[in-house]
């Protein structure tokens, strides 16, 4: 595997008895990109995911995470000892799954403190507490926390051992649009600071904020990856001009030469055309027509 790849996928494949989850999917993310994998409830995002994560166990495929096997059983095989390697490679690679962030009685600061001695080159509790703003948090019980709260302490605990990959399972559930700011602040940093990104997410625009490029996976195949701003041709998808007449009903046209347009609705007018608008697909409009709701 080259060093540039941190994860390889050729034709992986899971069912859960006659259900197909992931059907012959091949995937690469490159060091240092941060790779969104949209998809429609039941599209096998998780199932994926968490095959990369050693978490469950593929039917066939191929797969490699920063050069290791990460199947359940196969990690500690080679010439490394066993175990050794397993302990290695899971301290390069953070995981914030779908929802945990509760620990009874114990406090935020408590179990920041406690998974950082998990790890050998693990980052500053306190630190890290701040970088996802719970430090007016950090002496509440976890059971006391907001469902925003505990996703907060969940992205904490991925993170806490500076991995070089980091897997995030709809990481912004459940946030408030500023908490949702706050956090693309941090992938950012994490990201301009070398560490690539997996997420998993059904919010289009944090895809298209955040994302280097993005796999749509739709009945467990891999649909399409491509930059936010290419996927399904968008750049080359026609615009919409819209205006009103002079009697206020309501014209628009597609057009592949917008400005040309505009220009001649500016003559038609003798200057500004009435409500005019340009817009262009969304990434949410392509990939509802992608996976076939429009
Ligand atoms: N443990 C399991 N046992 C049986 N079937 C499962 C299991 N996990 C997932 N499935 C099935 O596999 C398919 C893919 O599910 P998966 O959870 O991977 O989808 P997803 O894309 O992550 O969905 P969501 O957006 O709802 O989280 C679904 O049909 C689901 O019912």
């Amino acid at each position: 595997m080259s060093d540039d790849v941190a994860i390889r996928v050729r034709g992986l494949r899971k069912a859960y008895g006659d259900n197909v989850a992931v059907a012959d999917l091949d995937l690469d993310v490159h060091r240092g990109e941060v790779f969104a994998l949209l998809g429609p409830n039941g599209a096998g995002k998780t199932t994926t995911v968490e095959i990369l994560e050693g978490y469950r166990q593929r039917d066939a495929g191929e797969v490699r995470v920063l050069g290791t096997d990460p199947s359940p059983g196969s990690r500690s095989g080679g010439s490394r000892a066993p175990g050794h390697s397993v302990r290695d490679w899971r301290g390069r690679v953070g995981i914030v799954l779908q929802g945990t962030g509760e620990f009874d009685e114990l406090t935020v600061a408590e179990v920041v403190h406690h998974f950082a001695g998990f790890y050998p080159h693990g980052d500053d509790p306190d630190k890290v507490i701040d970088r996802v703003g719970l430090t007016a948090k950090a002496g509440a019980r976890t059971h006391t926390l907001s469902g925003g709260q505990k996703r907060r302490l969940d992205v904490a605990l991925g993170i806490i051992g500076r991995p070089e990959l980091l897997f995030l399972d709809e990481p912004t559930t459940g946030f408030d649009p500023e908490a949702r700011r706050e956090f693309w602040e941090l992938i950012r940093d994490l990201s301009a600071a070398g560490t690539t990104i997996v997420l998993t997410t059904h919010y289009l625009d944090e895809a298209e904020t955040l994302a280097d490029r993005v796999g749509v996976i739709a009945g467990g195949r891999l649909v399409e990856v491509a930059v936010p701003a290419e996927l399904g041709n968008r750049r080359e998808a026609l615009a919409t001009v819209s205006w009103r007449t002079p009697e206020g009903a309501a014209e628009s046209a597609q057009s592949a030469t917008p400005t040309a347009l505009v220009t001649e609705l500016a003559a038609r007018f003798g200057g500004e055309a009435p409500g005019l608008t340009v817009t262009r697909p969304t990434l949410e409009d392509i990939y509802l027509r992608m996976i076939g709701h429009r």
